[in-house]
């Protein structure tokens, strides 16, 4: 039976609009060759230039639209010399997340072939990172009040039990599946209430799984150790912003930020799911074509991987190693090839 996949296709701002068409190219191709699944692609052109136009990153009723398809495709947002930060951020990726209860954040790292870790040894790591996606320090809780220099800003972190547990019930059902081990990161040496609290839960969810190893890290020692030894390590349970952050070290440890994949899950598939790499905007080198497509190609097997369809999945990562074990790589991870070269390059592997 041929299955057709309705997918809202969000590129957002900079190299967004650069790698979200390319690894298309390259999921159209694998369909194509798979012959069991097809897209089709209905583009949103809401982000920074949208609000610059608008005074808003998407319609009123931008939510509703995104529930009337399968999945979203979304490259980056951030256009900072034009549009504050947060104001971009929370008005279209954090309220997508939120809106369409994508509680959970997964993000895997591992030593891939063909690409020159920055680490002088590296052994074979291959790690998975389930961010708490939903709530934490990304917190619209807080406010600011006074000026000079009597000026105050607060902002909540919020924990709540269930969204805790959820994420890490989340990277207790991986481990069964992976190597058995659950590593939760906290900080609970320094954050007075949300990480013993975050602790306290770990202790409960942990009971449930008594075939899982687990072990408990401060955020700070566990990027240390994503350096020294990641090998150690099979899947991370970790709140919003230290997810957010030592993923981009995952990244780092891979070759670049620009490969790094990652997907935003509703797993009661109530809403849909959005794919987005865990890369920005780059401003740095947008519009120049030498953006790495990696990043996003490999979070389309991410979305692959979400419907069911493994073996067209690991058809994409399988041509990802080949094309960098070929020497096609772009000037982030050392080499001299345009987006256009890789992608071409990939499509042909596969
Ligand atoms: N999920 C999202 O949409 C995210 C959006 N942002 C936004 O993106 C903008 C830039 O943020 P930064 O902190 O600079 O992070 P960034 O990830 O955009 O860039 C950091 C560095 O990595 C490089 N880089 C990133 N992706 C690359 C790729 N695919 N190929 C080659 N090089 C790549 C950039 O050129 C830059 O030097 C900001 O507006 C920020 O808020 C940042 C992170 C995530
Ligand atoms: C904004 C950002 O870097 C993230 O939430 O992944
Ligand atoms: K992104
Ligand atoms: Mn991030």
């Amino acid at each position: 039976m041929m299955n057709t996949y309705k997918i809202a296709v969000i590129p957002g701002d900079g190299i967004g609009k650069e790698v979200v068409p390319a690894a298309i190219e390259v999921l159209d191709s694998i369909a194509k060759l798979d012959g069991n699944f097809k897209f089709e692609w209905t583009y949103f052109p809401w982000g920074c230039d949208y609000y610059l136009e608008h005074g808003e990153m998407m319609p009123g009723d931008g939510l509703e639209t995104l529930k009337q398809y399968d999945q979203i495709f979304l490259g980056a947002v951030g256009m900072p010399e034009l549009v504050p930060d947060h104001i971009s951020l929370w008005g279209l990726l954090i309220k997508i997340r939120r809106g369409m209860k994508q509680s959970i954040n997964v993000r895997p790292a591992k030593l891939l072939a063909g690409l020159q870790s920055p680490l002088k040894n590296p052994q074979n790591f291959d790690i998975t990172v389930v961010r708490e996606n939903s709530e934490g320090e990304y917190s619209d809780s807080g406010g600011r009040i006074h000026t000079g220099e009597d000026e105050i800003a607060i902002q909540n972190a919020i924990f709540t039990r269930k969204r805790t547990e959820r994420a890490m019930r989340y990277a207790f059902e991986l481990a069964k599946s992976s190597r058995k081990h659950v590593t939760s990161a906290t900080k609970s040496n320094g954050l007075t209430y949300s990480m013993p609290f975050w602790d306290e839960v770990f202790n409960v969810v942990k009971k449930d799984y008594p075939e899982i190893d687990t072990s408990v890290q401060h955020i700070d020692a566990l990027a240390a150790f994503f350096v020294m030894k990641p090998q150690a390590f099979d899947i991370i349970v970790a709140s919003n912003l230290f997810g957010d952050i030592l993923t981009d070290l995952g990244g780092a440890i891979m070759g670049s930020i620009g490969i790094a994949p990652a997907a935003n899950l509703n797993i009661e598939r109530e809403y849909p799911s959005m794919f987005e790499p865990v890369h920005g905007s780059a401003p740095d080198i947008a519009g120049l074509g030498i953006a790495n497509p990696i990043g996003q190609i490999w979070t389309g097997k991410m979305m692959l991987d979400f419907l069911g369809h493994y073996h067209a999945g690991t058809r994409i990562l399988t041509a990802i190693e080949k094309t960098l074990s070929s020497g096609v790589k772009t000037g982030d991870l050392g080499g001299t090839a345009t987006l256009e070269e890789v992608k071409n390059t990939v499509i042909n592997y596969l």
